[in-house]
């Protein structure tokens, strides 16, 4: 008897213990970060706005500091707004912090779990990571400058071609650089014009995905439950199916014609590891991988030359006849600059650090999730959190970057080495950094380094001869801040940069297959050793 009322004693305090212990761990005992007062159910949604979201989202830094908290319908936002807390959490506790939201349509509808960008850090994304780097790493990345020359000689040529007198609109010959140099090495074909079908068609599945992303587009997305529903009653359901056709038959017939194209590409290099290591990657899949490549690549590379093309018209406090300069000492009139010139012309360097800063082109940042609690200087970050850095709140943060952020100041970036191990925002965070930031910054900053070389650049005119005027703050809303359109005038400064653009600047007789072998060579090569 005696034992027996041990054993209950010892068990009922253990018991006890346990559920102690248990509210220790579960009970909230650290408050949430601070944050606009929440409604109940709808909780902060309210105050959120439709569009620009973003903006609102940085403006709250004032009120709330460097890491606030939302409410959205029950969902934790967790919303990072300076440099500090975005790499504390994104990047120094990347093992908790690199999962993505569940996109119910998107992903699980639309793209039947294939695309890369969505998918939770877990070891199917891993393979997929590890893939990437062994074309898109810094190493890999230095094999295509010689192909990015020649695609960047062609924006030249088409640029002195068509854009000079009272101008155009250039967006669609930064599109097609940049298309053409990603399609080339991916798919072994080269892109002639914006009008190419399978750039248009590329673009239109883009525009199209984008409406799946956006938050609150879809009520099945915060109520997944309702999936179940009948066809008539689930809208979404057909229109994500069709749209995953379309991506499918898209995606497939490029990784085929990259498969048969004469020379290496990025296609033929993956497909082959994929089988040699057996990697459980379908062909599906494989192409879908290629196909968020290509997607991902587009938007970012195009949009941050544009914002760039658009700091020079709208920005210019001298840094444009600076870069002028450095150019000229450095390169001299007779040919274009180089990838090789780069140690030597750090202004053109500090020109792209600040553009990525000052139109950071995912300004309102790429959500992260977290699915175990955590804590971050007192305040307790929930399980099930989206985590996101606002990149326009943390490039415009003073302390940092000094004084007038909103001004494009390429000299910040001339003098204090702080300024230099920071991560760049306009790229991510953590182990979810953006894999082509080598690619993308190579591209820039020659395209850059030869647009100030070669031209003047100024706004375009009307019809009746008036400076048009461009508008530096106008933009899209969406994942990508993508510039209104407008025109600019780009007239060669002297007789030498003409002649230089002339002399080999239509590239399309190049041997394409040629130069892939020879990309394909170097690459495996290095890889080798
Ligand atoms: C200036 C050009 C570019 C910018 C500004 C940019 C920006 C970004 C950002 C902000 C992210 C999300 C990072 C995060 O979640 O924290 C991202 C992810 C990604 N980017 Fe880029 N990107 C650019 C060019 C490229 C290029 C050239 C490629 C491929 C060739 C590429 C492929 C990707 C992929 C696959 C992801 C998904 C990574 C993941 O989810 O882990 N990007 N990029």
């Amino acid at each position: 008897m005696a034992l027996t009322a041990s054993i209950v004693a010892a068990a009922a305090l253990g018991l006890i213990t346990v559920h102690f212990v248990r509210w220790l761990v579960t009970e909230p005992s650290l408050p949430l970060p601070p944050g606009p007062p929440a409604l109940p159910v709808i909780g902060n949604v309210h105050q959120v706005p439709k569009t620009f979201a973003w903006r609102q989202f940085a403006e709250w830094r004032k009120q709330y500091g460097s890491i606030y908290h939302l409410n959205v319908f029950g969902q934790h936002v967790i919303v990072l707004t300076t440099s500090q807390a975005a790499h504390d959490l994104l990047a120094k506790r990347g093992a908790t912090f690199s999962d993505r939201p569940k996109m119910f349509v998107a992903q699980e509808l639309a793209l039947k779990n294939m695309n890369v960008l969505l998918m939770d850090y877990n070891e199917r994304f891993k393979v997929r990571q590890r893939l990437e780097a062994t074309v898109l790493g810094q190493n890999a990345s230095s094999k295509y400058l010689e192909f990015q020359s020649i695609e960047s000689k062609q924006l030249m040529y088409d640029l002195l071609m068509n854009a000079g007198g009272k101008g155009v609109n250039i967006h669609g010959f930064l599109e097609r650089t940049t298309a053409s140099t990603i399609f080339a090495l991916f798919y072994g074909f080269r892109i002639k014009d914006a009008e190419a079908p399978e750039l248009v068609n590329a673009m239109q599945l883009d525009d199209e995905f984008s409406e799946f992303v956006q938050l609150g587009a879809f009520l099945v997305d915060t109520f997944p439950a309702l999936n179940v529903l009948p066809g008539p009653l689930a809208p979404w359901k057909a229109k994500a199916e069709a749209h995953h056709q379309r991506q499918r038959k898209l995606h497939i017939g490029n990784l085929n014609r990259g498969l048969k194209a004469p020379g290496w590409t990025f296609t033929k290099q993956l497909h082959q590891t994929v089988q040699e290591e057996n990697l459980p990657i379908s062909f599906d899949e494989l192409a879908f991988e290629f196909g968020t490549l290509v997607d991902a690549s587009l938007d970012g590379t195009v949009e941050t030359l544009n914002w760039f093309i658009i700091a020079i018209i709208t920005q210019d406090n001298g840094f444009v006849a600076k870069a002028k300069q450095e150019l000229d000492r450095v390169v001299g009139r007779n040919r274009l600059p180089t990838l090789d010139d780069m140690p030597h012309l750090p202004f053109i360097s500090a020109l792209l650090e600040e553009v990525l800063r000052w139109r950071a082109v995912g300004a309102g940042g790429v959500p992260h999730f977290t699915k175990v609690e955590s804590e971050y200087q007192g305040h307790r970050i929930p399980a099930n959190s989206v985590v996101v850095a606002n990149h326009w709140a943390v490039t415009r943060e003073e302390a940092v970057f000094g004084p007038d952020t909103d001004s494009f100041l390429p000299d910040r970036w001339m003098d204090g080495d702080m300024l230099k191990i920071l991560p760049v925002a306009g790229f991510g965070y953590g182990r979810r950094t953006c894999p082509g930031r080598f690619f993308a910054r190579n591209m820039i900053w020659v395209s850059m380094a030869r647009l100030l070389w070669a031209f003047d650049i100024t706004p375009g005119r009307s019809e009746d001869g008036k400076l048009t005027v461009v508008d530096a703050d106008g933009c899209t809303d969406g994942l990508v801040m993508r510039a209104l359109p407008y025109k600019a005038s780009f007239e060669p400064r002297d007789e030498n940069a003409r002649e230089v653009i002339l002399k080999d600047g239509d590239t399309f007789g190049e041997d394409l297959p040629a130069i892939l072998s020879k990309i394909g060579e170097q690459l495996n090569k290095k890889n080798n050793k």
